[in-house]
């Protein structure tokens, strides 16, 4: 059973379709990225997927279940999304705390403050942080409070949204170590969009290229870094990169 499976899937906002014939599968515990041109349609898919982009046709399922076009509650247990700016995505009047507990206290989980406190030792922040406010922190302190908060209900599959790139260079491969930490303690399954080669390279095991809404190429990482994908557009993708898909 894949973790997550698209087929056929057109996604509009309003009278536009952005998204024409998506079709992907993720396995459980897998890592797979979907890069490409700046409004080729990554964040749509998973916006769609998360339930924030409702206007889709085709078939999307999670762990093999059909996913409704609603937000719905259980869904919240098994995908979360991390955001690209945590500042915009975690409540900058609420603590640390607050903000960690409250999916917790939603979902009607116990042992709240046990649970707030393993989380952010998981992801390394010192509990001094745990009432502060997030303007009190720094952006990668930010992004690293709003992964605990995507893992607070201990979900299978995270949907990363360029995850690093509003951090300085030095942050970043801090979060991507964290991340990659977390996803083999966790057994988590990420799909991730990114516009940056080497964050594929580094976090995933497949990749998806899109362009102009449609998927060119799904490939295995190794095709990535050796320079052998096929499709043209991947291929001037790879070109653009001055073949730089390592690096972290
Ligand atoms: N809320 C929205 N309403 C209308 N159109 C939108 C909306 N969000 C995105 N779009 C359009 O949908 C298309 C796909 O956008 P999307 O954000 O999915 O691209 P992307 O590949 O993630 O791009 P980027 O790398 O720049 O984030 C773009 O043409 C964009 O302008």
């Amino acid at each position: 059973m894949s973790a997550l499976s698209l087929n056929n899937v057109d996604i509009s906002y309003g009278d536009t379709k952005v998204v024409f014939g998506a079709g992907l599968a993720v396995a459980e515990g897998e890592s797979f990225a979907l890069v490409g041109e700046s409004g080729s349609g990554k964040s749509t898919i998973l916006r769609a997927i998360a339930g924030l982009a409702p206007d889709w046709t085709g078939d999307i399922a999670v762990l093999g279940k059909p996913r409704g076009k609603k937000l719905d509650k259980d869904f919240a247990r098994i995908c979360q999304m991390v955001f690209q700016d945590p500042y915009g995505s975690i409540h900058p009047r609420k603590t640390i705390d607050a903000t960690l507990s409250e999916p917790l206290a939603i979902h009607g989980v116990g042992n709240r403050s046990e649970r707030v406190e393993a989380m952010l030792v998981a992801v390394g922040l010192d509990r001094r942080f745990r009432f502060r406010f997030p303007h009190q922190l720094s952006g990668g302190q930010r992004q690293r409070v709003a992964i605990a908060r995507a893992l607070m209900l201990e979900p299978k599959i995270l949907l990363l949204d360029e995850p690093t790139s509003a951090l300085d260079v030095s942050v970043q491969a801090e979060i991507l170590n964290l991340l990659k930490r977390l996803r083999a303690e966790q057994n988590l399954t990420f799909l991730l969009v990114t516009h940056n080669l080497p964050v594929v390279s580094f976090l995933c095991d497949r990749l998806a290229v899109m362009r102009r809404g449609q998927i060119v190429e799904i490939a295995g990482v190794d095709k990535l870094k050796a320079g052998t994908l096929t499709h043209p557009y991947a291929r001037e993708l790879y070109a653009a990169s001055g073949g730089h898909t390592e690096g972290h």
